[in-house]
């Protein structure tokens, strides 16, 4: 539903996208008058982010629409949040499928340009954003489902492996797996501790130090993802497995997911402030910075 409403938004809002999006989301909005800067509501309709919800059903499809590869721009990171908090907030919704609307891609992960050649300001305001959408997902009390119609490297597998199950296409060019160590970065460490209670310690020191990217046979195999279909049943899956996740009591499901993730939550909950700081400083490491842009060469040069 298009909104069209004129509000106000205290204009220190306007100072960084994400704050912006953030407050008007939140409804931090100034009474008319009050000083701040009039902005159309039009504006923070939702663009990168697609959600398709079935009332009736109790459930809604989230998709991912930041072609060509759904890299998680600091846009659709808070374009994300945004949706999951509206849902959150949406009596009649009590479980999401995520998955993508960009053909074989589910996500190609954090947006390298994103961590490359920008400011330290910058390098923060994201990784808060990732810490966000990471935090938000992770401790949701909606069921989640992966519908991974795709390849889905790093961050797309860190949004995969918060999720309560993950159905993924059958297909071999796609690829699932913490592969940080191949961009010559390494996965922060509730990016390895979400992975390590999904998949166990030795499977995952093996996968993040080699930073492997499974087919989806293997992927399966060592318990990265939970069942393999054919690509045109992935999301008719993921709606099958919720509605099976949905038929028990909310509460009870709720009070046992936040028993079993909120102490690794909480890890990173501790110390946001010194993650952010370590990423900025680890990021803007000449030596980080040369390895990233040799990469995103690389992926340039590959279609020449
Ligand atoms: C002392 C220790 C301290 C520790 C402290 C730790 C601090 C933390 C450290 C940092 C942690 C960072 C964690 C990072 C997580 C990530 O997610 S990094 C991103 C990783 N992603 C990838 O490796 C995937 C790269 N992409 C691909 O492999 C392929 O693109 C694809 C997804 C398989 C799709 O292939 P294909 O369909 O063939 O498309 P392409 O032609 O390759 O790409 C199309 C265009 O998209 C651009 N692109 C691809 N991926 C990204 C990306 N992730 N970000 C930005 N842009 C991307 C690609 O360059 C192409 O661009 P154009 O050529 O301009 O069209």
């Amino acid at each position: 539903m298009a909104l069209t409403a004129v509000i106000r938004v205290p204009s220190r809002a306007l100072l960084r996208p994400w704050a912006r999006l953030r407050d008007a989301a939140l409804g931090w909005i100034e009474p008319a008058g009050g000083g701040g800067v009039e902005v159309s509501a039009q504006r923070f309709a939702s663009q990168k982010v697609l959600v398709e919800p079935d009332p009736a059903a109790g459930v809604a499809v989230m998709k991912f629409k930041n072609p060509p590869v759904n890299s998680l721009s600091l846009e659709l990171l808070t374009e994300l949040v945004i949706s999951l908090e509206k849902l959150e907030n949406d009596k009649t919704v009590r479980g999401v499928v995520l998955t993508s609307d960009c053909p074989g891609i589910f996500s190609a992960g954090l947006d390298l340009t994103e961590m490359c050649g920008r400011n330290p300001a910058h390098y923060a305001e994201y990784w808060k954003a990732v810490q966000e959408m990471w935090l938000r997902l992770y401790l949701s009390n909606l069921v989640l489902v992966a519908a991974i119609n795709g390849a889905s490297p790093a961050g797309g597998c860190l949004i995969a492996l918060t999720c309560d199950y993950r159905v993924m296409a059958d297909n071999p060019k796609y690829c699932i797996g913490l592969n940080e160590t191949l961009l010559g970065i390494v996965a922060p460490f509730w990016f390895k501790d979400n992975l390590v209670n999904t998949i166990g310690h030795r499977a995952s020191e093996r996968a993040l130090q080699l930073g492997l990217l499974f087919p989806p046979t293997e992927a399966l195999q060592v318990g990265m993802v939970d069942k393999v279909v054919p690509k045109d049943q992935v999301q008719s899956t993921a709606l099958s497995v919720l509605a099976q996740w949905m038929a028990i009591p909310d509460h009870a499901r709720q009070l046992t997911k936040n028993m079993m993730r909120k102490p690794t939550a909480d890890r990173l909950l501790k110390q946001r402030d010194a993650d952010i700081q370590n990423f900025v400083s680890f990021i803007s490491r000449d030596s980080i910075q040369k390895s990233l842009q040799m990469y995103l060469e690389k992926l340039k040069q590959k279609k020449g």
